[in-house]
């Protein structure tokens, strides 16, 4: 599940956050007005007074029925969006009306357009740069959220800035210095430019989302109702509770199985699942980064199109490793918990819990990486002699038993030889990548180990 939080209509003075500071402290310099021609033109356009909150879902069909305006409702309708979402239905009047509102709702739901279609359309109203603050959990989330933005406002002029760590200070000093609309920021590079960027103040700010706010604000909670009803004591004003969801659910097309299995035999059950699977897309999540690179390259010795993605690689080659997924080039993506929160890839047909999720919660946002947006999609959690206690618990988290994914103990022993020297060869390979070995050197390494011609199947792609 994914919470927003839109506080609405604050000035930046009243902007405090349990992970920071106040934001307002290092007001250097007031806004200036907006002079985007685009915004101006088009903000007449904006009517929300009709709208009042508590329509239900079977009286409002289309965006234009929840006081969406025109230009608005066009860009969703070439985005293919042909009727809001359940979320988008309870939220979007509400936050029209200037209200703050929590939102809480299924994965892949629709809630990055549940908040961004009011601040959109508040931006249409009354153009202003320094408009809107988004704070996301993860680097790659703020560029997908960033993507939304301009899909949606791409005929109004809207411009965003992506604050993320992992990229030049400097070169972000000069995009926030043009005053975006929208700023959309990991919290530590946040504090960093708040603390040492001449000029760039947030005190004009009209609306604040925290997408994921549990995770940004570094909490567990037993229920996430709870997390944002002690954040709304700190910032919101009488924030309106926006729940299509109760409880932690998964949703209703995704199919979830488990694969009970030896410890050891991880790798050969991974292969035959992936086999027995050819042709669709995968997320395979691991509890570690160096898993995740093992497994990457052991599944790259085995001629699947595999790459990884985690907290160790720098972030462009994390958003390189993202781009080759999403366009297909690539079709297994081992990733770390960084991809298992809001990360929206369409064509992702399975997502496998390699190593089960220590924390429940995560387990609902792992596998809401497939399914999305009314499409059908297949979960399969592998459970050890270990993770018995863990699996469980994730059962009793989601309320349901889950069935066995049916497996033949035969035919996947028999990748056992097979499995084991592709695990020598990826563990030769992680060693002299830990040990900053030159890339190239290590592909000249591989070369004169060669065994077989299979095992050095894209060999040039160990340079990630
Ligand atoms: N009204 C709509 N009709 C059709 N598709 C939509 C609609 N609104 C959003 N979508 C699409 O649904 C997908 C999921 O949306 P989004 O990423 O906002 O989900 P989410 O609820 O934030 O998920 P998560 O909790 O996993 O972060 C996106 O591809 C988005 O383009």
């Amino acid at each position: 599940m994914l919470e927003l939080v839109t506080a609405s209509a604050h000035s930046g003075a009243q902007l405090k956050t349990r992970w920071g500071e106040n934001m307002a402290d290092d007001v250097v310099e007031s806004v200036k007005p907006n002079t985007d021609e685009t915004l101006e033109g088009l903000s007449s356009d904006c009517d929300n007074s009709h709208l009042s909150s508590g329509e239900n879902e079977e009286a409002v069909k289309t965006f234009k029925d929840l006081g969406v305006t025109e230009v608005l409702c066009e860009a969703c309708d070439q985005l293919g969006w042909k009727s809001p979402t359940k979320i988008q239905i309870e939220a979007v009047p509400v936050a029209l009306q200037g209200r703050d509102v929590i939102g809480l709702a299924e994965t892949g739901s629709g809630k990055t357009g549940a908040f961004a279609l009011p601040i959109l359309q508040s931006l249409l109203a009354s153009p202003q740069r320094l408009h809107t603050l988004i704070l996301t959990p993860t680097r790659e989330l703020a560029f997908q959220i960033s993507e939304q933005f301009e899909a949606l406002g791409s005929s109004i002029g809207i411009k965003c800035a992506v604050i993320v760590g992992g990229i030049d200070m400097m070169s972000q000093s000069l995009v926030l210095a043009k005053k975006p609309h929208i700023v959309i920021a990991t919290p530590g590079r946040l504090i960093d430019h708040m603390e040492n960027t001449k000029g760039f103040s947030l005190r004009a700010l009209k609306f604040l989302v925290m997408d994921e706010a549990d995770r940004i604000l570094n909490m567990d909670f037993e229920t996430e109702f709870t997390l944002l009803f002690c954040f709304s004591l700190a910032a919101l004003k009488d924030p309106v509770m926006c729940a299509v969801s109760t409880k932690y659910s998964t949703v209703d097309k995704l199919q979830q199985y488990y694969v009970f299995i030896p410890s050891k035999y991880k790798d050969c059950y991974l292969v035959s699942i992936l086999n027995e699977l050819a042709g669709n897309s995968f997320i395979i999540f691991c509890s570690t980064c160096n898993n995740a690179q093992r497994v990457a390259l052991l599944l790259r010795n085995l001629g699947i199109t595999a790459i990884p993605l985690h907290g160790q690689m720098s972030q462009n080659k994390r958003l390189g490793s993202l781009n080759k997924f999403k366009s297909k080039s690539r079709s297994v993506l081992l990733a770390t918990d960084v991809a298992s929160r809001g990360l929206d890839i369409p064509h992702v047909d399975c997502v496998i819990n390699y190593d089960i999720p220590t924390h429940s919660k995560d387990y609902i946002h792992r596998v809401g990486r497939t399914a999305r947006a009314g499409r059908s999609g297949k979960s399969i959690t592998f459970v050890t002699q270990y993770d018995v206690e863990l699996f469980q618990r994730i059962e009793s988290l989601i309320g349901k038993k889950l069935p066995a994914y049916p497996t033949q103990e035969d035919e996947v022993m028999m990748l056992v030889e097979r499995v084991s020297e592709a695990q020598r060869f990826a563990r030769l390979v992680s060693h002299h990548m830990t040990s900053h070995m030159d890339n190239r050197v290590v592909c000249l390494w591989l070369r004169s180990h060669r065994k077989s011609k299979s095992l050095m199947f894209g060999c040039s792609h160990y340079l990630f």
